[in-house]
């Protein structure tokens, strides 16, 4: 007979005494070992808090309008045109200028009649900010349909990477922002869609109208689920584990390493931005692969660490608009005025997600390894308090100095 601990499935398994029983799994590891097997040791045995997925509050049904808004971002990335309607305005009909092309767009607007949405970072950059009525900088802005609105010119307003080699072609106006919620929600889906923030409106009227609230449920943090986990030996945690959350409504599978056990002490936590160019292919522009390795050394050291890798590639606005963001760089703006000429916020992350997938790992107290102050706010502001800042720098090397000085003169991060 073989007896095993069997570790309460729940946040409180740090202080609650283990349990023993006997179990098929006991017998089934006699039997494999007996052949000669190497049999995966029962997860539940690593000590880690872990909620039971049944247990874990279910987040059942769609949320309001998901299919919509998925189906929306779907069609967008595609070039087809969806409508935003917000209350007391009127329908918004919207085409991704990055996405249409002459068929499209002919199909959008036969007549030749439409205008275009642009962010009020972008509108900025091409000087149109003077003839906003609108105070916040951020705040959508409609240019006036003009004969040399065209096709290639709408791309050239939306795309700033090549501001610097062809001048714009103009004069161009705006004009009074009509539907500024339905304005703002589109900004928002470009973002969420990975599409640069610009649109042809007033085209024809497709079938499926969404509204801005659909869109914030879309985002909605509180959904997500915890779905699976699994024994991952990485690199400086051979004793790893990797836990899977997924939400109902977006692509996106965020993970967190489980490093260590519980041992009094909070758990020391690194929220890990994607970066396929720094994690995969070890760019030297930023520091997240050096970052990202140390932090696994760091838990490992310390005995008990999480690391949350999210699914905020390029600070929330996507690989491909990080690279325009690149190329932008390669033009000599920084990271920040390279964000904001693409018409994007200067960091589109909301950390809210990370503290849910603490709470669903047990987790409401954390070290957190970092330099972003942003991170210790919004992860306090949403309910998981920060114990201790832990400072998380790497020795910058002659590609990314700039980047880091960056982040240290304009973004407020923390020496
Ligand atoms: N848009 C944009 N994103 C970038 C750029 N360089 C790196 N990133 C992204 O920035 C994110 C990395 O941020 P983090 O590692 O969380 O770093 P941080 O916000 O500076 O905070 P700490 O490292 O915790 O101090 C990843 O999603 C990268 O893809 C850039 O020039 N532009
Ligand atoms: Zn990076």
């Amino acid at each position: 007979m073989v007896e095993l601990s069997l570790a309460r499935l729940d946040g409180e398994r740090s202080r609650a005494p283990a349990r023993s029983y006997v179990g098929d799994g006991g017998c089934r590891r006699l039997r494999d070992a007996a052949r000669g097997v190497r049999a995966l040791p029962q997860l539940a045995e690593t000590q880690r808090p872990y909620p039971d997925p049944h247990r874990v509050r279910a987040v059942s049904g769609d949320a309001p309008g998901a299919r919509k808004v998925a189906r929306a971002i779907d069609a967008l990335r595609r070039g087809w045109a969806i409508a935003i309607e917000a209350p007391g305005e009127d329908r918004l009909v919207l085409l991704s200028v990055e996405m249409a092309d002459p068929v499209r767009l002919e199909a959008f607007a036969p007549a030749g009649k439409y205008a275009l949405l642009l962010s009020g970072g972008r509108a900025e950059t091409l000087k149109l900010s003077n003839q906003r009525e609108a105070a916040d900088p951020a705040a959508p802005v409609i240019v006036e349909q003009a004969p040399w609105l065209d096709l290639p010119t709408a791309l050239a307003l939306a795309d700033p990477q090549f501001d610097l080699a062809t001048p714009l072609k103009g004069p161009f106006r705006t004009e009074a922002v009509t539907r500024p919620a339905a304005s703002a929600a589109a900004l928002q889906l470009a973002r969420v869609a990975g599409l640069l923030p610009a649109f042809f409106i007033d085209g024809i009227d497709p079938e499926a109208t969404i509204s801005p609230a659909d869109i914030d449920a879309h985002e909605d943090a509180a959904r997500l689920k915890l779905a699976t986990r699994a024994r991952l030996p990485v690199l400086g945690a051979e004793g790893a584990e990797i836990v899977a959350f997924r939400s109902p409504e977006q692509a996106g599978e965020h993970v967190a390493l489980l490093i260590g056990s519980p041992n009094g002490r909070s758990p020391l936590v690194r929220l890990h931005s994607e970066c396929l160019t720094g994690d995969v292919l070890g760019s030297l522009k930023c520091d997240c692969g050096p970052q990202l390795h140390a932090a696994i050394e760091a838990m490992e050291a310390s005995g008990w660490g999480i690391l949350l890798y999210l699914r905020q590639e390029g600070r929330g606005i996507g690989l491909i608009n990080k690279l325009r963001a690149y190329a932008l760089q390669d033009q000599g703006f920084d990271t920040v005025d390279a964000n904001t000429r693409l018409g994007f916020a200067v960091d589109a992350r909301n950390f809210g997600l990370a503290a849910q997938m603490l709470r669903l790992l047990g987790q409401h107290e954390v070290r957190l390894l970092t330099n972003n102050p942003q991170k210790v706010t919004q992860l306090e502001a949403a309910g998981v308090a920060v114990v201790e800042r832990v400072p998380h720098h790497l020795p910058p090397n002659p590609h990314n100095e700039r980047y880091l000085a960056t982040k240290r003169d304009r973004t407020g991060h923390q020496l």
